[in-house]
């Protein structure tokens, strides 16, 4: 019989599959595509997929090593999710191995077998008798079988710990008999059809004709574009499509953006319907998130909520694609596979031939091109449900205003007639920290990275200069390192700094900061909901983390500090993060009865960007935005990647894309690769960052099939470049961020 081989995706950078020999003793139709196999690699054991088989090999008999072991006895990713990871890998540039790592679970790639786990349960054994002799002299035992009696249902192995029993306790009550262990079957619960938990909303003429829209097709793929303005109903559209879905026995996935967007939202999802929803967003732990994915796959989940990577879960009865705020940047992997969750989604769409929703107040300009193009039908909703109104725009020129830690007279005033009004004010500000730079009055030195071309933020909490690039934290110094003076002044103003300000200027109201330093401890942006939830006046202020996503129905003033950054940058897609932020925080305001205000402080109040936008809204903007982009030849009207390199000297990554620079001009002659231009080398935009020189080389193209071309063979050739062994790496297809 002629021997068996095993094409495997492991989880290593490099672009192809490595061939193992299957073992005689295993069943050849053992090995389906999309087991996980154990194999040799060096010295070490790793776990890859299997994505074919062969009758015969190039790797050399005396070289082809056997593999070790088979992990499942069924496919881990069915058909469809390996074509799906393979068309990823494919189109960005990627290890198919290492693509399938970010699309599994952890404990999955670890080799943790893919079945839900079987709970192990302690009960006390009835009837209860607290005064056995046997636990006279056992006081820890006879508490642990009183606190094991007051939990009828049993009380889990793993959470023993948390009621304060040891697993000693434990061990001996059983040899005594007091207690009794069960397993329970996680996904036990038996299948009930899903209902709804609360009633509906009637929907108003715009959602109406959005759902109908969308409920008329439902049986194909299509992409909707929901433009609705913040405050529309979007998501109650979203849920009544859901309820369509799940009455026709099919799943939901619905995809959400990082940044704690998670409790609010995912309360209206889960108080809505009597329905199994798996979560896989980023407050889940590996164990849930196996558990989660494994009820998808088995298609126990109806509804799948989860952030990026959970659009890779296999399901079984895919119904319809919900992509919620589709223009977050989250929805883009900056690191290692540099996928884009919602582009991805839109194939997966395709393939599984099924609705999808792209929803946001402010859609990117891909979107909104897309739908032009008549790609995307777009769904519009023009006014807030429920009643309430747009809020009112008013830019305030700050140029000859003295600023108060950030804060203008003006704005105090209103902040302040706001509060008496018995309303909520929110006091947006992108800047983390008390100041954004430490300065010495005397010399003039700034506090700087060591390993970055970047300033040190002063956070004064902890007293502490930070690097938010690189991470890197030192004491704050107590005299000039230049001059040794001890003049060091923070310049300029952060959250930690406004927050400070207003709660001395407001002493009797609550300031609330919101940033990723106040909340970074577990349950704390729940503390802060709360609060805000109560409806009493009061002062929020934070960074993007406000923006996104929420209902405050008590705030009806927004103040948006520092609007100036996104006016210079040299990224082509600042002015539109900019817009979408500034649209998305004025949309907190006046969300209920009240109507809202939204004061832009500026020392540019007068930038037409910022006139249009408050003028006339965001779509005027867009169109304009678009347009401009039409007439640069930039994204969505041409094609990008971006090649990076860093290493530690600048020579070497430099070197690394001098020689990607003349590969890739040969390729582009060679195979007749038309429209295709390569722009730089050049250093990026912050050089140094982490002790690493950064440099990069832009590949632009007017049409995706032509990039496309060039970058399969120049990647297989970079793979083998002698000096991309001194740098590292990547190639960054669609990029998101030029730097
Ligand atoms: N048909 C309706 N009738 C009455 N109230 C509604 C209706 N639809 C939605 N609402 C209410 O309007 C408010 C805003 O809705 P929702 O949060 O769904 O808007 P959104 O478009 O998702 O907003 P954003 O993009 O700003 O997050 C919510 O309080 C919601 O309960
Ligand atoms: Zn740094």
């Amino acid at each position: 019989m002629s021997e068996l081989y095993l094409r495997i995706a492991l989880p290593s950078p490099l672009r192809r599959l490595f061939d193992y020999r299957a073992p005689a003793h295993i069943a050849a139709n053992a090995w389906q595509p999309g087991v996980r196999v154990r194999v040799p690699f060096g010295r070490r054991e790793l776990i890859g997929i299997l994505v074919e088989t062969a009758t015969a090999t190039t790797v050399p008999a005396n070289k082809i090593k056997d593999a070790l072991a088979l992990l499942d006895t069924q496919p881990l990713l069915p058909a469809n999710m390996m074509r799906l990871c393979i068309w990823t890998a494919q189109y960005y540039q990627h290890s198919l191995g290492d693509t399938f790592s970010w699309a599994l679970p952890t404990l999955l790639r670890q080799g943790e077998p893919a079945e839900a786990r079987q709970q192990k349960i302690w009960l006390a054994k009835l009837p209860l008798n607290l005064d056995d002799p046997l636990l006279t002299r056992a006081p820890k035992q006879l508490q642990a079988l009183k606190v094991l009696a007051q939990h009828s249902q049993g009380i889990a192995h793993e959470r023993l710990e948390h009621f304060a029993i040891s697993k000693d306790s434990i061990a001996a009550l059983l040899k005594k008999d007091l207690v009794s262990q069960q397993v329970r079957q996680l996904q036990d619960l038996a299948h009930k059809k899903p209902s709804l938990a609360q009633p509906e909303l009637p929907l108003n003429d715009e959602q109406q004709a959005a759902f109908n829209a969308i409920h008329a097709n439902n049986q194909e793929y299509k992409a909707y574009l929901l433009a609705g303005v913040t405050g529309s109903g979007k998501t109650e559209v979203y849920l009544q499509l859901i309820r369509e879905a799940l009455a026709a026995g099919k799943q939901v996935l619905v995809l959400i953006p990082e940044i704690n967007l998670g409790p609010q939202t995912l309360e209206r999802f889960t108080k809505r319907f009597n329905a199994r929803i798996a979560l896989l967003h980023s407050n889940v732990n590996d164990r849930e998130r196996l558990e989660a994915w494994l009820a998808a796959r088995s298609g126990h989940a109806d509804i799948i909520i989860g952030t990026r990577s959970a659009l890779f879960t296999p399901l079984q009865r895919l119904g319809l694609i919900i992509i919620d705020e589709e223009h977050d940047t989250s929805y883009k992997q900056q690191e290692g596979l540099r996928y884009h969750a919602r582009d991805l989604a839109l194939v997966r769409a395709r393939a599984a031939n099924v609705p999808i929703v792209l929803g946001s107040a402010t859609p990117c300009l891909e979107s909104l091109h897309n739908a032009h193009s008549g790609r995307f039908a777009l769904l519009r909703l023009t006014r807030r449900a429920g009643g309430a109104s747009q809020p009112k725009f008013i830019r305030l020129d700050v140029r000859s205003l003295p600023l108060d830690s950030g804060i203008s007279a003006p704005l105090q005033k209103e902040i302040r007639k706001t509060l008496e009004a018995g309303q909520q004010v929110l006091v947006f500000l992108n800047r983390r920290g008390f100041a954004p730079v430490l300065m010495c009055n005397d010399c003039g030195w700034m506090s700087q990275c060591a390993e970055c071309d970047a300033r040190l933020t002063f956070h004064q909490r902890y007293n502490e200069l930070r690097c938010h690039h690189c991470g890197h934290i030192e004491a704050r110094p107590h005299n000039c390192p230049e001059c040794s003076k001890v003049d060091l002044r923070p310049i300029g103003a952060g959250t930690e700094r406004a927050e400070e300000r207003l709660q001395i200027l407001f002493p009797d109201t609550p300031v609330l900061r919101i940033d990723r330093d106040s909340t970074s401890r577990k349950g704390a942006m729940d503390t802060l909901l709360t609060t805000i939830g109560s409806g009493e006046p009061c002062i929020m202020i934070g960074t993007q983390m406000l923006a996104k996503g929420h209902h405050f129905p008590r705030v009806t003033l927004v103040a948006i500090l520092n609007a100036d950054g996104g006016l210079f940058s040299a990224d082509f897609r600042a002015s539109e993060r900019m817009a979408q932020l500034i649209v998305q925080v004025a949309g907190r305001a006046g969300r209920a009865g009240d109507p809202g205000r939204v004061i832009i402080q500026s020392q540019l109040a007068d930038h037409p960007l910022l006139v249009q936008l408050s003028e006339q809204g965001y779509f005027a903007f867009a169109e304009q935005a678009l347009s401009e982009r039409r007439a640069t030849s930039l994204p969505p009207f041409s094609y990008l990647a971006l090649l990076r390199a860093d290493a530690l000297k600048a020579e070497l990554a430099d070197n690394f894309l001098e020689d990607a620079y003349s590969i890739a001009e040969q390729l582009v002659t060679q195979l007749a690769i038309q429209g295709v231009e390569l722009l730089g080398p050049i250093a990026s935009p912050m050089e140094r960052r982490a002790g690493r020189y950064r440099a990069q080389l832009l590949i632009q193209a007017n049409s995706r099939a032509q990039l496309h071309r060039l970058l399969t063979p120049l990647c297989s050739n970079l793979e083998n470049l002698a000096s991309a062994r001194q740098s590292r790496w990547s190639m960054d297809v669609d990029p998101v961020d030029l730097f």
